[in-house]
């Protein structure tokens, strides 16, 4: 099955300590049919269509009717906090999960999973090699069991900073270096799109820039990217469009943009409070009036509006403020009133 192959990672684990020459790939390698090559005059729009799918574990629904599209060309993130969904959502979309109820599709439903499996790559698993091996090495056998016709190595290798350190046992990388060996790797069939299971999980600060860094250049080159992630930052800097999660339900999904893309607040206060809560509960701009420490009261704005225009408004009520002021609540915050309110 080619999930197998996805989770070469996971299968080189396992076999560390056998003989290389008695490769336990040589057997499964027989096994495989080939690839045919990607046919890239495809221009699939939909890359991947979620419809209603649960995992239930017992009584724990880890993942509860969750519904969402994936469009070529963006970079998508799963968020949601530890144990909220997201692997058992990528699980069952790579098929190594059985869902319990649901349904999905790859690129459109004009091909089968089993299809759409050879066009997608992806690390769910922490990524392990053959240690004595070489990264070259590595993915030479990476290749083999693929089917690939001659994949272009250095420009792999190039994208991930591993190129110069080809020759080097894969027991001599560090962590991140370990990763970027295993980006380099599920790139190898120029896949359609790129899954990533916690990408930068237990990195040092400058391996999670660099993994973002390569992301990024990914994404630039057209491949399209689902992510999960816990960090709201992370999602932040590499994402265009995020779906968030909360035990098991999906609680937004759209753009990062729009995530606070609220029209944000005043805080406003005045001698005559009556006279200005009066004021403010009249407008049919504001969407809610609320009583804040310190005299003040919170004005959250349904439509966009100025501080002038609300100054020049409470003055031709004879209303004097002596406070006012415009805020928009940052991206945490939105994430965290989300998280909250659901
Ligand atoms: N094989 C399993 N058997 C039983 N319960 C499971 C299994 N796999 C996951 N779960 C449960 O399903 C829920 C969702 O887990 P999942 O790993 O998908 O979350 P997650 O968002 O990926 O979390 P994390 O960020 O910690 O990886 C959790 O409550 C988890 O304990």
């Amino acid at each position: 099955m080619v999930i197998h192959i996805l989770k070469i990672s996971t299968k080189i684990n396992f076999f560390i300590g056998v003989s290389k020459k008695k490769s336990p790939f040589g057997n499964f390698v027989t096994f495989l049919k080939c690839f045919r090559p990607i046919n890239k005059r495809l221009h699939l729009e939909t890359i991947l269509k979620i419809n209603q799918l649960s995992k239930h574990f017992g009584k724990n629904k880890a993942v509860d009717q969750l519904s969402f599209e994936i469009q070529k060309g963006h970079v998508y993130g799963i968020l949601g906090p530890n144990g909220s969904g997201k692997s058992t959502t990528l699980g069952m979309v790579l098929n190594v999960v059985n869902p319990t109820s649901g349904t999905f599709s790859w690129f459109n439903g004009n091909i089968d999973t089993h299809d759409a499996l050879k066009k997608i790559g992806a690390i769910i698993e922490h990524p392990n090699f053959y240690p004595s091996m070489s990264a070259l090495e590595n993915l030479e056998l990476v290749a083999k069991i693929k089917c690939l016709n001659e994949p272009n190595y250095q420009e792999k290798l190039d994208l991930v900073g591993l190129w110069e350190r080809r020759f080097d046992a894969f027991r001599t990388y560090s962590l991140g270096m370990k990763q970027r060996l295993a980006i380099a790797s599920a790139l190898l069939n120029d896949p359609e799109i790129l899954i990533l299971d916690e990408p930068t999980n237990g990195l040092d600060p400058q391996g999670i820039h660099q993994i973002r860094d390569i992301i990024k250049k990914i994404a630039e080159q057209g491949t399209t990217i689902l992510l999960a992630s816990h960090l709201l930052d992370e999602v932040e800097k590499i994402c265009s469009h995020v779906i968030i999660l909360r035990q098991g339900k999906m609680i937004y999904d759209g753009s990062v943009e729009s995530m606070n893309a609220s029209h944000g607040f005043f805080e406003v206060a005045a001698e005559n409070k009556p006279q200005l809560l009066q004021l403010l509960e009249s407008e049919p701009a504001f969407e809610s009036v609320s009583e804040l420490p310190n005299q003040l009261y919170k004005v959250i704005l349904k439509q966009p509006m100025e501080s002038d225009t609300l100054n020049k408004m409470a003055f031709e009520k004879g209303i004097v403020l002596k406070h006012l002021v415009k805020r928009k609540e940052s991206l945490e915050e939105s994430f965290l009133n989300l998280t909250k309110n659901e």
